[in-house]
C-alpha cells in the first residue's frame, strides 16, 4: 500500500511521516532536503534556480515512486508527492513569472512522460494549515535557507494546495486541519489522527 502526506512548507509532513511510520511499522520515504544541491540557492535566487530545482525534485520523486511500485510486500508512507511538485510548486513558479514559459513547457513535457508510468497513491493525507501556523513552524525549525520565505510565496502555495485538493481525483484523500493541533507534543492530537486513519484504512 502507498500512503502519502501532502501539505505546504512547515505543515508538519516530515514529523507525521516519521510518527506514523513508527506507529504502524510502515517503511518511510522522506524528501531530499539534506544534500539537495539546489534548495539553498533556489531560496536566494528563485529565477536562476527554479528549473534546476524542479528537475532535481521531479527525478528524486520519480525514483521514489518507482521504488514504491516495486515494493509489494509492505506499506510505504511518503513525505510529499510528485503531484505537488508539478501542480503546486512548478505551476506557482511559472504563473508568478519566476519560471520562463520555455522552462515550464520543458518541465511539463517531462512530467507528462513520467506521470504515465506512475501509480497513484492508495491514500493521501492532506495537512491543512493557515499561514500563521506555517510561519511559526518554519521559524521553529530554523533552517537558514528558509528564513527568507515570503508570506506571498506561502499563501500562493496554499491557494494552489486548496485547488489541488478540491480537484484531486487520483484516489482517496483525507484532510486534517492542523491549525489547532500539535500532534508531536500532544498524544491526544496524534491519537485523533490514528482514529481517523484506522477508520479509513482498516474500517475500525
Ligand atoms: N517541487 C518543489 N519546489 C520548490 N521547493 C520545494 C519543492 N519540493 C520541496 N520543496 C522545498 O523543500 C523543502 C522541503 O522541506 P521538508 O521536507 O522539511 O518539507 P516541508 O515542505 O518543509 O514540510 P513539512 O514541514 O510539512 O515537513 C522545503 O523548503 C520545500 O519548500
Amino acid at each position: 500500500m502507498h500512503i502519502a502526506i501532502v501539505g505546504n512548507i512547515g505543515a508538519g509532513k516530515t514529523t507525521l511521516t516519521q510518527m506514523l511510520g513508527e506507529y504502524y511499522k510502515w517503511e518511510v520515504m522522506y524528501e531530499a532536503v539534506e544534500g539537495n544541491p539546489y534548495l539553498a540557492d533556489f531560496y536566494q535566487d528563485m529565477g536562476r534556480w527554479a528549473f534546476n530545482l524542479q528537475i532535481f525534485f521531479l527525478n528524486s520523486r520519480f525514483a521514489q515512486v518507482q521504488k514504491i511500485r516495486a515494493t509489494t510486500y509492505s506499506t510505504i508512507i511518503q513525505d510529499r508527492t510528485i503531484y505537488e511538485d508539478a501542480y503546486i510548486f512548478a505551476r506557482n513558479l511559472h504563473e508568478s513569472g519566476v519560471m520562463t514559459d520555455r522552462d515550464y513547457q520543458t518541465y511539463q513535457l517531462l512530467f507528462d512522460s513520467i506521470i504515465r508510468s506512475v501509480s497513484q497513491p492508495d491514500l493521501l493525507i492532506y495537512l491543512k494549515a493557515d499561514i500563521p501556523k506555517l510561519v511559526s513552524q518554519i521559524k521553529k525549525r530554523g533552517r537558514d535557507f528558509e528564513a527568507e520565505i515570503s508570506l506571498e510565496y506561502l499563501s500562493a502555495l496554499n491557494n494552489y494546495y486548496n485547488d489541488f485538493v478540491a480537484s484531486y481525483d487520483h484516489g482517496k484523500i483525507i484532510e486534517i486541519d492542523v491549525n489547532e493541533m500539535d500532534f508531536a507534543a500532544n498524544p491526544d492530537d496524534f491519537q485523533s489522527i490514528i482514529t481517523r486513519l484506522n477508520k479509513e484504512l482498516f474500517y475500525v
